[in-house]
């Protein structure tokens, strides 16, 4: 008889993305407002990495972070990438009293003040913080064009080009309160390292900019031309968990 271990190999009790059920939510007036600093002078590529593009930030000095909130420490900006999906009507990952969003911008963290890298900090429960901000469809978004107009130089999977002077700050919704659980990545390896913070505002891109994300190719250049239509996570079991609100 095999002895049974009390680690069920199956638990996963904390994997992303979820559905965030606004009355269900615990309103946590010991939350803190979000402290978040990004320099332009940080970024650095565009990188094509398959099922999605990454803007790759330069990660070995404390010139662009987030703290406070939930969080304890600092956590260094690492990348940003976005969702989306193959019409407007989904592609958000997190999912908002049922909603989908047509797409979704995730801002990647690692707790600099405990772990000594990013590939350590994915091994830990409290390595990761990602801000999640929900796309709505409306007017062109200055911001994301900027990234649009340089899509076409990493078409195929991975193609880099160099994209500094972004400004990450000018992607944020000026209401920055905030949900927050813990959670994972929502791409394999599916690490339970992440603390998210989901704001509460969504931000502007129009369905011409969602367009071109869709074109953005899987495959490398030898390869017969994929496109990356979708490429979000179906939404998760919330298991034991509660969202936490920073706003009543
Ligand atoms: C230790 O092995 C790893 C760790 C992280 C990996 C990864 C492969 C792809 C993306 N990542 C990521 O960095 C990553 C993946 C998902 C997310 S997400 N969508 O914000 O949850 C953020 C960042 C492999
Ligand atoms: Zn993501």
């Amino acid at each position: 008889m095999g002895v049974s271990t009390s680690r069920n190999e199956h638990c996963r009790p904390r994997q992303s993305p979820i559905n965030i059920y606004t009355k269900k939510v615990r309103y946590d007036s010991s939350l803190r407002p979000l402290y978040i600093y990004y320099d332009p002078k940080s970024s650095r590529r565009l990188v094509n990495v398959g099922h999605c593009f990454n803007v790759e930030f330069e990660d070995n000095n404390d010139k662009s972070v987030v703290s406070d909130g939930p969080l304890t420490g600092y956590y260094r900006l690492r990348q940003l990438h976005f969702h989306w999906g193959s019409s407007d009507q989904d592609g958000s990952e997190h999912v908002i009293d049922g909603q989908t969003y047509p797409a979704e911008l995730h801002i990647v963290h690692w707790n600099a003040q405990k772990y000594p890298s990013f590939d350590e900090a994915v091994k830990h429960p409290d390595g990761l913080a990602v801000i999640g901000v929900l796309l709505k469809i409306g007017e062109a978004n200055p911001v994301i064009q900027n990234i649009i107009n340089n899509l076409d130089k990493v078409k195929t999977k991975n193609k880099e080009c160099p994209f500094t002077q972004l400004d990450v700050s000018s992607l944020l919704p000026n209401d920055r309160n905030y949900w927050t659980y813990q959670g994972s990545l929502t791409t394999p390896p599916y690490s339970e390292c992440v603390t998210w913070i989901v704001l509460q505002e969504a931000i502007l891109i129009s369905s011409e900019q969602l367009f071109h994300f869709r074109g953005l190719l899987c495959t490398s250049e030898s390869e017969k031309p994929t496109c990356i239509l979708e490429n979000h996570r179906p939404i998760q079991p919330l298991e034991a968990r509660v969202v936490r609100s920073s706003s009543k």
